[in-house]
């Protein structure tokens, strides 16, 4: 697999503040679902807007499929932010829509593409309802989608399935696992739930308080396809277990 994303020696404080991190290196491959998990507030989110563009990086570099770190990355990610923005004024096919009519390719065949989709995302019922109409497990299916049909190769997905009960989160997980093997896309994840991290990920990178240098790793050696009985195959209570160990001699180091 080759690199997609590759953050070199990344720094970041805001004004007048101490670093938040401090030469953080990590990389992305083509293909590649890589979740970052660390404590609230060591700057995963501040990290996402980094990497779509929005906020500068105080030092180091970043590559995005293969364009020199000077390149302006602002349009080039498919970004879905922790609160999932959708406008509560559209409908959920217009909402799906925004990404094709910025970039002025809203015609026809666009929107039978989104329809098309929504029939795929289990959406087609509702896509003339409003946001406020939806339950939250739809909400986040339709703010997925949007996001999908931005173009970026690298989705950004920061904390998508956060605020969903348990049970509506394990829909989203069967749905996604299902989904991802066709979608050849690439993505970066935040989550604080572990085992959602091993379940969807082929690496889990660590994010301590303060961070410095290139993040530790874990990979996830499941095979795929998966499924939620993923969850039951030998090794995954074992990998739970590293990954809580780590993570908390990483928070006291
Ligand atoms: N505009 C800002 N100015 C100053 N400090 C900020 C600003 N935005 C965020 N912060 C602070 O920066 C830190 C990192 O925030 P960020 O949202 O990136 O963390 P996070 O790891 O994503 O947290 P969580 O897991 O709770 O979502 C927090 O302490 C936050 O309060």
């Amino acid at each position: 697999m080759d690199e997609l994303l590759a953050l070199n020696r990344l720094s970041f404080a805001f004004p007048g503040q101490p670093p938040l991190f401090s030469e953080l290196s990590l990389t992305v491959r083509r293909g590649e679902f890589v979740s970052i998990v660390g404590a609230s507030g060591c700057g995963k989110s501040t990290l996402f807007k980094i990497i779509a563009g929005l906020v500068q990086q105080t030092g180091g570099s970043i590559r995005l499929q293969g364009l020199a770190p000077e390149t302006g990355r602002l349009g080039k990610t498919a970004y879905m932010p922790q609160q999932d923005l959708l406008l509560p004024w559209r409908t959920v096919q217009d909402n799906c829509l925004l990404p094709l009519e910025i970039k002025g390719k809203a015609d026809a065949a666009a929107t039978a593409h989104v329809r098309d989709m929504l029939q795929r995302f289990g959406l087609a019922e509702s896509e003339k309802a409003y946001p406020h109409e939806l339950s939250g497990g739809m909400r986040q299916r339709a703010a997925f989608l949007r996001t999908l049909l931005c173009e970026g190769e690298l989705l950004l997905l920061d904390e998508p399935f956060g605020a969903l009960d348990a049970i509506t989160k394990r829909d989203m997980h069967r749905w996604l696992l299902e989904l991802w093997d066709g979608l050849g896309r690439s993505a970066l994840f935040i989550t604080h739930d572990l085992e959602e991290a091993l379940l969807l990920s082929d690496r889990v990178l660590l994010m301590p308080k303060g961070s410095s240098g290139p993040l530790q790793e874990l990979v996830v050696g499941l095979p795929r396809p998966r499924s939620l009985q993923s969850n039951y195959e030998p090794g995954f209570v074992a990998m739970r277990a590293e990954l809580e160990r780590r993570l908390y001699e990483s928070r006291l180091a």
